[in-house]
């Protein structure tokens, strides 16, 4: 089975377009896990554009209350504090998700758009790496699929990687030449990642339409899905949008 992660931002962003708690985030996640989604992402920013530490306090005692569910909050490991954002992984160590997934995103980043180059960011995600480790947090590192990237990422103790999902469906939206080409090379970094022992992870971007051919990629464990299941739930429903996913996940 797949797992399908709600990714909760998009709430966040509506609410904080206005004072007040319209729509409520957590609501909307009790709403998602009732329809059967197996976990929550969150990918808190300093500037709290849309997801704030409060939102990942409350979600993280929401998913510890149900079973099987899991709690994933992303987001660049280098930010430093901004207000009452404290940095990633101080945030991931006071609410204990089951999984933190590292992305090397800029501040001022309208999304994230890329992988990490361990080449450069291994040696000072190390100590992060550990700290989160040593917490018992799962540590996923969003990624390109490129396979000597994907083998530092084991050396330098990942369990798990997300592949940036991106260029994937920006080719199936423009039925690009290349979308073969692009859905073989994920399917070769997936297949290495299991084969050094790495769980495989995806999403940015990922919708009904990119979905079908996505599942079939070898090992994936788990999709965080958020954007496009949000605007899905303008016209389904939320509850309905979230089991239109699993649906498809299912290959229904
Ligand atoms: C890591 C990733 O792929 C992103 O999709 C992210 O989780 C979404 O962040 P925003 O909602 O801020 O675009
Ligand atoms: N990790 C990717 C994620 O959480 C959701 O990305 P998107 O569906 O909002 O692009």
């Amino acid at each position: 089975m797949i797992a399908l992660s709600v990714n909760l931002n998009k709430i966040a962003l509506i609410r904080n377009s206005r004072e007040g708690n319209f729509p409520d985030v957590i609501a909307h996640g009790r709403t998602c896990l009732d329809a059967g989604a197996q976990g929550i992402t969150v990918h808190p920013r300093p500037d709290q554009r849309h997801i704030r530490p409060g939102d990942v306090r409350e979600l993280a005692s929401l998913c510890r209350e149900r079973q099987d569910v899991e709690f994933n909050v992303e987001g660049n490991p280098f930010a430093a504090p901004m207000g009452d954002y404290p940095g990633l992984v101080e945030l991931a160590l006071e609410n204990q998700p089951d999984q933190c997934t590292l992305v090397p995103d800029s501040t001022d980043q309208l999304t994230s758009d890329h992988g990490f180059n361990l080449k450069l960011d291994g040696p000072r995600l190390v100590p992060q790496i550990a700290k989160l480790k040593n917490a018992r947090i799962r540590v996923s590192l969003f990624m390109e699929p490129d396979l000597e990237q994907i083998s530092l990422a084991r050396d330098i103790g990942a369990d798990r990687i997300e592949l940036y999902t991106g260029p994937y469906a920006e080719a199936v939206a423009r039925q690009s030449p290349e979308l073969d080409d692009i859905f073989a090379s994920h399917c070769a970094a997936a297949e290495h990642a299991r084969q050094l022992g790495l769980g495989v992870n995806a999403g940015h971007d990922l919708n009904l339409v990119n979905l079908p051919r996505y599942r079939t990629l070898p090992g994936l464990q788990e999709v965080s899905i958020g954007h496009a299941m949000t605007v899905d739930a303008i016209a389904m429903g939320l509850e309905n949008a979230v089991k239109a996913y699993l649906d498809c996940l299912a290959g229904n």
